[in-house]
């Protein structure tokens, strides 16, 4: 044993000069006595050894700081390597993460088997959005998926259920350094956190994401980010994808975020004359048409189109809104000018955003809350809304009188119209507004230029309520499930020649023809039915009475038995006549309270006024 070592440990309270428990380090061998100075718990460390493994570490001490050199060094040295190595040998593609390839790339990865092997993962319910917040909202598979609710024979909830549970979580490589092999290639998948930011905002908005490949050629990372575009994009057809208007989240900086897609509306189930429906698609088609935004730039006409949806709450707008977009595949960005975020400054950003073809939605324009009408600010605007910039042939002039910017969060008017004609904004998007009281709106919002088409929505008149009926209770593709369509499922028969082979075959395409006949004779009926219980339906509903949507709202209640729906109808329209009269007795009742209080505040005024005058 080695007395020098040994004799500094003295076990607490044995009387010897070690009255703490710990080693003396004036008693220590002066390495160790270092060592413990740099490593505390070193002198303990090696004692303990000494005594019970009989080792001498102090031996090996030199060994020991060669080799931390060594582990010290080759750290630096790697990191020097893949530095040199990263900017002369290797190529990179560095990925935004608020922008869309972002969930391209990662939606591409996670089907990757380098990402399910990963044993260190990012669990995402939601890869295609960014807006934590706005996960909880949508699940953009919910549309085509069977998504629902268990129960069991008491009708008792058990669990929710999905066909396609794997699509609902995607799993990505978590932070780190990963290794793949792309068309035969090595490529390399870095999630790092991005230190230089706040760390106050959530851990995903902190992250950088990059992909390398060895050699000066990124063409394999423009190919696997095309790919990731390709696949992300195919995932998209038949969908309507819609884009909100906002700040990003953790800043004040304004961005459309896609926060939704979903299976298009077909345009046929917007129930409207049908005249006025056929003349907007035809409307929509020659603006959309390849050769129109020559046409319009030949004459110096700004390519834009705009389209006024007007009509009571309910009746359809939004619905032909997004159906219209699904109809032509076009991507629908919505803005909301009563959000707090939108001020004139972010709006305009907005819009200087948009894509070159696109439906932008401005909903319920009328309760946009716009500070000013143009008649009453034209003290700050002069007649016609001025461009922010005008262009007079070889100049370009910041038009001083152009609206200053509000940065309260209101909007102007005339800032409005500015945006919708300015020069920042796009050219070959739609602009669809919708409201509910035409009269509300300013003349100078719906001036032909801005708005080209109007079109009007009514509650549900005699052939709206039949059609309406007609969609919930015919049965469409899908409606039935497959156990339940007649499909028997029987085990392989084996026969004995070929003869009785054909024979059977024979005599089973005769049976399933027979059964389709069945069928279609059995659809027909049901169709007949469902018509004249339609019929029954409309004249109990009085017409231009309810809308579309309250008429669907009540349907929709009896969606697996349409007698019930015609036998109940006639209470449930005297139920909503009733509530309708009461909802209207109370309108009447607060607006004349409101007149009678603006009445009473005239007149204190106005005996204010006097006073003021008989004193002075
Ligand atoms: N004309 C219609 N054809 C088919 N469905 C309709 C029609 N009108 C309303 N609906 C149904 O009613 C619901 C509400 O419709 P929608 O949101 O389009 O009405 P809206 O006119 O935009 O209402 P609001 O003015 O309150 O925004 C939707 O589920 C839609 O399917």
């Amino acid at each position: 044993m080695n007395q020098s070592t040994c004799a500094t440990i003295y076990p607490s309270g044995s009387g010897s000069p070690m009255t703490s428990g710990f080693p003396d380090t004036a008693k220590m061998n002066p390495q160790t006595a270092i060592l413990d100075l740099f490593l505390p718990g070193f002198g303990l460390f090696s004692s303990t050894v000494s005594e019970y493994l009989h080792i001498d570490l102090t031996l090996y001490i030199p060994a020991l700081i060669v080799l931390g050199l060594i582990v010290f060094a080759s750290q630096h040295i790697n990191t020097y390597i893949w530095e040199i190595a990263d900017q002369y040998l290797m190529s990179t593609a560095d990925v935004r993460i608020d922008d869309e390839i972002y969930n391209m790339l990662m939606a591409w990865i996670s089907n990757q088997k380098f990402a399910k092997r990963s044993r260190r993962f990012v669990a995402n319910t939601n890869l295609n959005s960014r807006m934590w917040f706005l996960w909880r909202e949508f699940n953009e598979d919910g549309d085509n998926d069977e998504t629902g609710v268990e129960f069991d024979e008491n009708g008792n909830a058990i669990a929710s259920s999905s066909k396609k549970k794997n699509k609902t979580v995607r799993f990505t490589p978590s932070f780190g350094t990963h290794y793949f092999f792309y068309k035969g290639k090595l490529l390399i998948f870095r999630r790092t956190e991005d230190t230089r930011q706040q760390t106050w905002g959530p851990v995903s908005e902190r992250e950088q994401i990059s992909v390398q490949c060895f050699g000066r050629d990124p063409t394999i990372l423009k190919d696997l980010l095309d790919e990731c575009r390709v696949a992300f994009q195919k995932s998209d057809e038949n969908r309507t994808i819609i884009y909100r208007g906002g700040l990003k989240s953790g800043t004040a900086e304004p961005a459309w975020t896609r926060c939704v897609s979903r299976v298009s509306r077909p345009f046929s189930t917007v129930v409207l004359d049908e005249t006025v429906k056929q003349n907007l698609l035809d409307d929509m088609r020659d603006y959309l048409h390849p050769m129109t935004r020559r046409w319009y730039s030949n004459r110096g006409i700004p390519y834009r189109r705009g389209y006024l949806l007007y009509g009571p709450p309910g009746t359809g707008k939004s619905s032909l809104s997004f159906a219209i977009a699904g109809y032509f595949k076009l991507k629908i960005y919505i803005v909301s000018l009563n959000s707090p975020a939108m001020n004139e400054e972010n709006l305009g950003t907005l819009f200087s955003e948009l894509p070159k073809q696109c439906v932008v939605l401005l909903e319920d324009i009328d309760t946009a809350g716009l500070t000013h009408t143009r008649d009453n600010n034209n003290n700050a605007e002069p007649e016609e809304a001025k461009p922010l910039i005008t262009t007079l042939p070889g100049t370009t002039v910041i038009n001083p009188a152009a609206p200053p910017t509000n940065n309260s969060g209101r909007i102007s008017l005339s800032a409005l119209l500015n945006i919708l004609d300015g020069v920042a904004s796009q050219e070959g998007r739609v602009l669809i507004m919708t409201t509910n009281h035409i009269e509300k709106l300013d003349e100078a919002l719906i001036r032909p230029g801005r708005v080209d088409m109007t079109v009007k929505f009514d509650l549900a008149n005699t052939a709206m309520i039949t059609t309406i009926f007609r969609s919930i209770f015919a049965t469409l593709e899908g409606d039935i499930p497959p156990s339940k369509n007649g499909v028997v499922i029987r085990p392989p028969i084996k026969y004995r020649n070929s003869t009785e082979e054909a024979h059977a075959a024979k005599l089973a395409e005769e049976a399933k023809k027979l059964e389709e006949e069945a069928a279609l004779k059995l659809k027909v009926a049901e169709e007949e039915r469902v018509r004249k219980l339609g019929e029954e339906f409309a004249t109990i509903v009085p017409t231009m009475t309810f809308s579309p949507a309250e008429v669907q709202g009540y349907l929709l209640k009896h969606k697996r038995a349409p007698e019930n729906a015609v036998k109940e109808g006639a209470a449930w329209v005297e139920k909503m006549k009733l509530e309708k009269r009461k909802k209207a007795k109370e309108e009447e009742e607060e607006k004349a309270k409101k007149d009678k209080e603006g009445e009473e505040d005239e007149e204190t005024k106005r005996v204010v006024e006097e006073a003021i005058g008989v004193s002075l």
